[in-house]
């Protein structure tokens, strides 16, 4: 669906030359939710510009649904624009137009009549949840609210391609939630690209399957969300990685844990992936005659699945602990590792 070679951007200014896009190159699938993740300056903002070339490249190629984006004139650059919506972290709503005229503006500009547009923005409007909001200016919404009209209009011209520049970085914890909750739906709904960039590794964990990390200017690893956390190689994805699992060293040891629960069986369950979504420690709580205490451990989800790690203790008989263990082996995806046998 995109595919990016050698992209470029050198900016000069009085003091210095800066390479704020190095040489870097990506493919993205179609109906992808694709995460870029970098810290500040990394270059994920003027990366995305380059896409729709709000920003113009200074080298590469860059090919959108077949079409070379690079090489197209102004005329047909705002042609290709329609197939390519934005959304911004500041929103960038027009303040004096309401809901329903800000998103109208991109259908006016794409010469859609005005019944057409009516029934359209009436979609949208339901689509995003502002059903009943229709008239307010954007000053009387929330920041969520506020999110929801940039996503209407970003859509209003059935794109299909979405970028997303720190859509959620100035909204609260459980607005985040909700809009990555909206992106995601629109995502199904219509199998719309999606292009997210962020310097939050839980954005990336709640909403993408495939992440880039960059380092200025430069796509440092690169691949599927589970893999990463699995294996992160590069100090800044490890770093990316510790901001939704935290950092290992600073959990007890295992000799701690081992010294804190004196006796019984301890077993590691490592969830990678994990999706039949079973309450699996009370599954094996009442399917086999074991007692489990869980001693430590982290889970988070994933669109792949679940990702973390639980120690737990189990008692219990010998052959009943075999059989609970030899279940999750062989009726889930968790990976099991007897830590300490006291069979
Ligand atoms: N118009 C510009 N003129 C000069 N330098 C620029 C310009 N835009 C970006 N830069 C520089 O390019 C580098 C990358 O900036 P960019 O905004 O793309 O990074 P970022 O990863 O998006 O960070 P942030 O989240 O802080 O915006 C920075 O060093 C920045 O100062």
């Amino acid at each position: 669906m995109i595919s990016i070679e050698n992209l470029s951007k050198y900016f000069k200014t009085d003091k210095q030359d800066i390479t704020a896009v190095d040489d870097l190159s990506l493919t993205i699938n179609e109906g992808d939710i694709f995460g870029v993740i970098g810290y500040s300056g990394a270059g994920k903002s003027t990366f995305v510009r380059l896409l729709n070339r709000l920003e113009e490249p200074s080298e590469g190629k860059i090919v959108i649904d077949d079409r070379e984006i690079t090489t197209l004139n102004s005329k047909q650059l705002r042609v290709a624009r329609q197939d390519i919506g934005m959304i911004f972290q500041h929103f960038n709503l027009l303040w004096s137009r309401t809901v329903k005229d800000n998103i109208a503006f991109p259908l006016e500009i794409a010469g859609v009549p005005k019944k057409d547009r009516e029934t359209r923005v009436e979609e949208l409007i339901g689509l995003v949840g502002l059903t009943g909001r229709e008239n307010a200016y954007p000053s009387q919404l929330s920041g969520g609210q506020k999110q929801r009209v940039g996503i209407a209009r970003a859509l209003a011209n059935q794109p299909k391609v979405l970028l997303c520049d720190e859509a959620t970085s100035a909204l609260d914890p459980e607005t985040t939630n909700a809009i990555l909750d909206l992106l995601v739906d629109i995502n199904k709904k219509f199998g719309l690209t999606i292009i997210l960039i962020t310097h939050e590794m839980h954005v990336i964990r709640k909403i993408c399957k495939q992440v880039a990390v960059m380092e200025k200017g430069k796509v440092v690893e690169q691949g599927d969300v589970l893999e990463l956390f699995s294996r992160p190689e590069k100090p800044v994805t490890k770093k990316f990685v510790e901001q939704v699992m935290g950092n290992q060293q600073e959990e007890d040891s295992m000799a701690q844990l081992l010294q804190r629960s004196e006796e019984g069986n301890i077993i590691r369950l490592h969830f990678v992936g994990e999706t039949t979504n079973q309450a699996l420690i009370s599954q094996l709580a009442k399917r086999f005659d074991v007692d489990i205490n869980i001693l430590q451990g982290k889970i988070t989800q994933t669109q792949g699945g679940a990702y973390g790690t639980l120690y737990v203790q189990i008692n219990g008989e010998e052959e009943e602990i075999q059989k609970a263990v030899s279940f999750v082996l062989e009726q889930t995806s968790v990976e099991v590792e007897v830590i300490r046998d006291d069979g």
